[in-house]
């Protein structure tokens, strides 16, 4: 099965254009002040508006308050709220009742323990992103291009709705697919020439490196039976 693919940090027509072009089932734009990725509401929901209809949109806040949700909701009409930080379950279930958007809440992942950290979101969130734990001294919480050892996800339960994320680019997503069968993948630093530039050279190599995946998974698949 072809994995969802997200896009996110996007910030010029032509990456938005570029992404959904080749198969993003997911594009996201940042609202975040410190990030390089960072796009005002306004700017964000005029991209969009592009493409909408023919993938999701993610908002991806950390820790926002509901005041600029609510102007993110409003100009940007996402499909999808991502949250980023410490929201708590009960902020989660404040934000399903407010806004009556699907939500992805996102973890920080190092060791086997981190995934347990999900348990009070289950039935809450409607997908789970994991993310490397970000390096020492960075102020983002994500984007950072690190990843995080795929094999701890092979504990997860198989019903686990959950998006990769985290350091993921052409050179590594096939790796990270056979090691974990993900069926939804998230990248950012890895489709830019530096951050907060996308590169359509890197984002149809990201995407030339999926489907040989997929053909390489298909393959072997059929060698087993
Ligand atoms: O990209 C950012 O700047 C960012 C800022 C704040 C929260 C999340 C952010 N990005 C998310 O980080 C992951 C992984 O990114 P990368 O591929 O390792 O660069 C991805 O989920 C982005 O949505």
């Amino acid at each position: 099965m072809k994995p969802d693919v997200k896009i996110c940090g996007l910030k010029s027509e032509e990456a938005v254009d570029r992404a959904v072009a080749r198969g993003a089932t997911h594009i996201g734009f940042i609202f975040f002040p410190k990030s390089p990725r960072n796009i005002e509401p306004a700017a964000a929901g005029e991209l969009a508006d592009r493409v909408r209809g023919h993938a999701k949109i993610v908002a991806v806040t950390v820790d926002a308050d509901t005041d600029d949700l609510d102007e993110i909701v409003d100009q940007v009409k996402p499909d999808y709220l991502q949250l980023h930080g410490n929201e708590s379950p009960e902020r989660l279930l404040t934000l399903k009742a407010l806004y009556g958007l699907p939500i992805i809440k996102a973890f920080s992942v190092r060791e086997a323990s981190d995934l347990e950290r999900i348990e009070p979101y289950i039935g809450i969130a409607d997908r789970f992103l994991f993310d490397a734990k970000p390096p020492k001294g960075s102020d983002l919480p994500g984007g950072n291009g690190v990843s995080f050892d795929w094999t701890i996800l092979q504990s997860l339960d198989a019903d686990v709705n959950y998006m990769l994320s985290g350091g993921l680019n052409a050179e590594n997503v096939g790796e990270a697919l056979a090691l974990t069968r993900a069926r939804a993948i998230d990248v950012s630093s890895g489709v830019e020439s530096a951050p907060g530039i996308k590169d359509v050279g890197l984002i149809d190599a990201f995407f030339d490196a999926v489907e040989k995946a997929g053909a390489s998974n298909r393959s072997q698949r059929s060698d087993e039976t």
